[in-house]
């Protein structure tokens, strides 16, 4: 990963949800960067956190602990210049769109919001950007009447229309039809391209990772436990758990292949986080657990490809 600043990080975070009775450890001292026309992958199972992660880089709510920093500034407070920089792209393109509008309207409003023209030129320009064309005929459809591919286009422009240097996307095609799944990721990636966007791409799915991004992070009930350039995570994973990972999604370019999981892939559950296991959170699933896996997180231990993991099996002391 590039030694430049990140265009937004989340550094050291951690998040607790009190819900009164209990305490849900959502999120414990994770580190994410977002860098200029980079795509980073965010990738594990459901209630990994993942979705905590991004609205927290979103500042939906704040940190229990750490920073969220944008171009290097810890940002205390999130306001209109933030939701400038930062926007997020939901799973259900619904949830961003005013359903009872028009597309042009959806548009338009987010160009206003944030003092762009707002012209039709405009709108349609934007339209065109995410290949919905003829931009003029899909302006005055309503979402509804879009099927979920063009909805989510929709999203995508009403996101651009703020001209923003970060994308987050949770699940942006896991509600998508998968003949069109590809479509939108390639939408993504031109994205990068041309806008020189910092894109997070928020998933389950570790192929369509390696697909799409250029870095991977990985986590596992809260804890952050690999990360690194996407070939390196994706042809020589170092942590168990991304081991499980590539075993439970069979990749036939994948060289080689792991492991000790061959048997036990689909066993066992993610952990409770409101009493979650001490020390590293995967130790009852991993094969490999030592006792000082039982007590204390690993710190970082870094590899010459550019990757890096927390775990005690790649940690002599
Ligand atoms: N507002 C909240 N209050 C209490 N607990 C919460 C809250 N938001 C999330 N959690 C809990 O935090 C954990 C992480 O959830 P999160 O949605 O971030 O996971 P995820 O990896 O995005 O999963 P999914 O893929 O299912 O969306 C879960 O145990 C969830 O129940």
């Amino acid at each position: 990963m590039p030694e430049e600043t990140p265009v937004l990080a989340a550094e050291d975070v951690t998040k607790h949800f009190d819900t009164g009775r209990q305490t849900v450890r959502a999120l414990e001292n994770v580190t994410l960067r977002l860098y200029r026309g980079r795509i980073a992958a965010l990738v594990g199972e459901s209630g990994s956190g993942k979705t905590t992660l991004a609205r927290l880089l979103a500042q939906f709510y704040p940190v229990t602990s750490g920073e969220i920093r944008l171009r290097g500034e810890v940002v205390s407070r999130p306001d209109k210049d933030f939701y400038g920089e930062v926007q997020l792209v939901f799973q259900d393109p619904f949830a961003s769109l005013n359903s009872l509008r028009k597309v042009e309207h959806n548009v338009r409003r987010a160009l206003k919001l944030h003092g762009h023209p707002a012209d039709d030129a405009a709108v349609h320009e934007l339209l065109a950007k995410v290949n919905l064309s003829p931009a003029a005929e899909f302006a005055r459809k309503l979402p509804h009447e879009l099927s979920g591919g063009q909805r989510q286009r929709v999203a995508i422009a009403r996101a651009l229309a703020v001209r923003p240097s970060v994308l987050l996307g949770d699940e942006p095609i896991s509600m998508l039809d998968v003949s069109i799944r590809l479509d939108v990721l390639n939408l993504l990636a031109r994205l990068r391209e041309e806008e020189g966007l910092a894109l997070l791409y928020i998933t389950h799915d570790i192929a369509s990772a390696r697909y799409l991004s250029d870095d991977i992070y990985v986590m596992y009930a809260g804890q952050m436990v690999e990360g690194g350039p996407a070939e390196s995570v994706i042809q020589e994973p170092k942590h168990p758990y991304t081991q499980l990972l590539l075993d439970s999604s069979p990749d036939p370019e994948r060289a080689g292949g792991s492991s000790a999981f061959t048997a036990t892939a689909k066993l066992g559950e993610p952990p409770s986080l409101v009493d979650p296991p001490p020390g590293c959170r995967f130790h009852p699933r991993c094969p490999f657990a030592k006792e000082q896996c039982k007590t204390s997180f690993p710190p970082r231990t870094e590899f010459a490809d550019g990757s890096w993991t927390n775990c005690w099996l790649h940690n002599e002391s």
